[in-house]
Formats: C-alpha cells, sequence, structure tokens
C-alpha cells in the first residue's frame, strides 16, 4: 500500500484584513508517490498560494498538513525547514540559475551546500544529473549561452540535487515553447513513473495537464475537482 507524502485537510490560507483575504479555503488533497500531480484553474484561484503551502514555502492559517502522517503544525520552523531542504526540490517559472557560474556550478552550488559528498563525488553526481536531462555535453557552458528549455532543464537537474521525494514546480514550462515544455513534462512524468516521486506542477497548459496522473482543479481558492486520469496500474 503506498501512503502519501503530504496530506492535507481542510488547509485554509488567509490573510489579514476585514473580511480577511482568502487564498485557499478547504482545500484536501493527497500527495502521491509515483504520481504527477497538476493544479489547474483561472488566474489568481490560488495555485501557487496551494503550492507554498505543500511545499512548506507558507504556513497554513487552519486545516491540517501531514509529512508522512506527522502533523507540521506541530514541528519547529527549523524542522520544517528540514524536511524541505531534505525532501523538496522546487523549479520555478524563472531558472533562478547563478549567470556567473557554469550548468555544472550551478548544479553543483546545491550539492555542496548540502555536505554529505566529498568535492569529486560532488562533480560525478552533478555531471549525471546534468546527463539525466539530456544535457551531459553542455555543463561547461555558461546560463546566458544555452537556450530558454536548457536552462530550465538545469534548474530541474539543481532542484534533483537532494535527491527529493517530492518535486514541486510553479509554471515550470511558462516560459517555454512548445517543443521544450513538451519535454520539460516528459522529464516531470519520467521523475514520477520511473523514479517513483511525487511531482505537483501548477500549471496553465491544458496539454500538461492531460498528460498528468491527477489533474487537481481550483476555482476561488478551493480545490473544486481531484481527478484521477491515469490510474496506477
Ligand atoms: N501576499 C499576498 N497579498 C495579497 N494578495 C495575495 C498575496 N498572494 C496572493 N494573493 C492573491 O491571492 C490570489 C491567489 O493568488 P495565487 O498566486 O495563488 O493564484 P494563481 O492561481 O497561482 O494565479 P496565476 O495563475 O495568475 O499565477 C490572487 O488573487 C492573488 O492576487
Amino acid at each position: 500500500m503506498v501512503e502519501p507524502i503530504l496530506v492535507a485537510r481542510h488547509l485554509r490560507r488567509e490573510l489579514d484584513g476585514d473580511p480577511p483575504p482568502v487564498l485557499v479555503d478547504d482545500a484536501d488533497l493527497a500527495v502521491m508517490p509515483g504520481r504527477f500531480t497538476a493544479i489547474v484553474g483561472p488566474s489568481g484561484c490560488g495555485k501557487s498560494s496551494l503550492l507554498y503551502l505543500l511545499g512548506l514555502i507558507d504556513r497554513p492559517t487552519g486545516g491540517q498538513l501531514l509529512f508522512d502522517g506527522r502533523d507540521l503544525a506541530q514541528m519547529s520552523g527549523d524542522e520544517r525547514a528540514a524536511i524541505r531542504l531534505e525532501h523538496f526540490g522546487f523549479v520555478f517559472q524563472f531558472h533562478f540559475l547563478l549567470p556567473e557560474f557554469t550548468a555544472l556550478e550551478n548544479v553543483m552550488l546545491p550539492l555542496r551546500r548540502l555536505g554529505r559528498l566529498s568535492p569529486r563525488e560532488v562533480e560525478a553526481r552533478a555531471k549525471s544529473l546534468l546527463a539525466d536531462v539530456g544535457l551531459a555535453e553542455k555543463g561547461w557552458k555558461l546560463p546566458e549561452k544555452l537556450s530558454g528549455g536548457e536552462r530550465q532543464r538545469v534548474a530541474i537537474a539543481r532542484a534533483l540535487a537532494n535527491n527529493p521525494r517530492l518535486v514541486l514546480g510553479d509554471e515550470p514550462t511558462g516560459n517555454l515553447d512548445s517543443v521544450n515544455s513538451a519535454r520539460v513534462v516528459e522529464l516531470f512524468r519520467a521523475l514520477a513513473h520511473e523514479q517513483g516521486r511525487a511531482v505537483v506542477c501548477v500549471t496553465h497548459d491544458m496539454g500538461i495537464a492531460d498528460l498528468a496522473d491527477i489533474r487537481v482543479s481550483m476555482l476561488d481558492g478551493r480545490v473544486i475537482e481531484v481527478r484521477e486520469q491515469n490510474p496506477p496500474s
């Protein structure tokens, strides 16, 4: 029996105000390993807000969020940060690569920061991560010498540095043409289906949403539907 990594129950995020603006309202969701989940809905409906709650970047103001069955509200900020650093990887719409470092160095930086590997191992692992995203030959290039799709694939390699169990994407294909977008989506699907990671992506692209295993539809801060499109075999 596969257990969810994250479970949200009646999750809520409101801001200060009278009445308080509600970004996420009563959201119920289970984030499963080995599954590619897409969060869709009109602009401003709360997709990124929900993703940031799931990614422990933001804190809910109501409801419950469980990580491996443990209530995150009972944990200290340090414990939550440790979970994020150890188990989560993020890919954003903008790649945020450091322009003065090569692709390989950009992937090596978080590996060094984790401090688990020797310098030689850091380089070998970064090369292997770049090879996994089809960029084995381009590690020596600066980001400005890469195409938009290649930069985003470097960002994905970097997000995988800590070997995350959960990969979160906020419009990761938002700046890409259809060919590069399809390639990135194939990578995300492989991360779920071949490597058993949980993958959750916010997207406006219905083509991507169609390829997801689970489609989470939002409207006005609420999760209005969770649809299994590609049941596990
Ligand atoms: N810190 C904040 N302060 C005030 N309003 C906010 C804040 N963060 C988000 N909002 C508002 O909350 C709503 C949800 O925002 P969110 O970014 O989650 O939506 P979204 O579905 O991801 O939108 P988009 O598809 O346009 O990126 C929006 O109306 C947004 O303007």
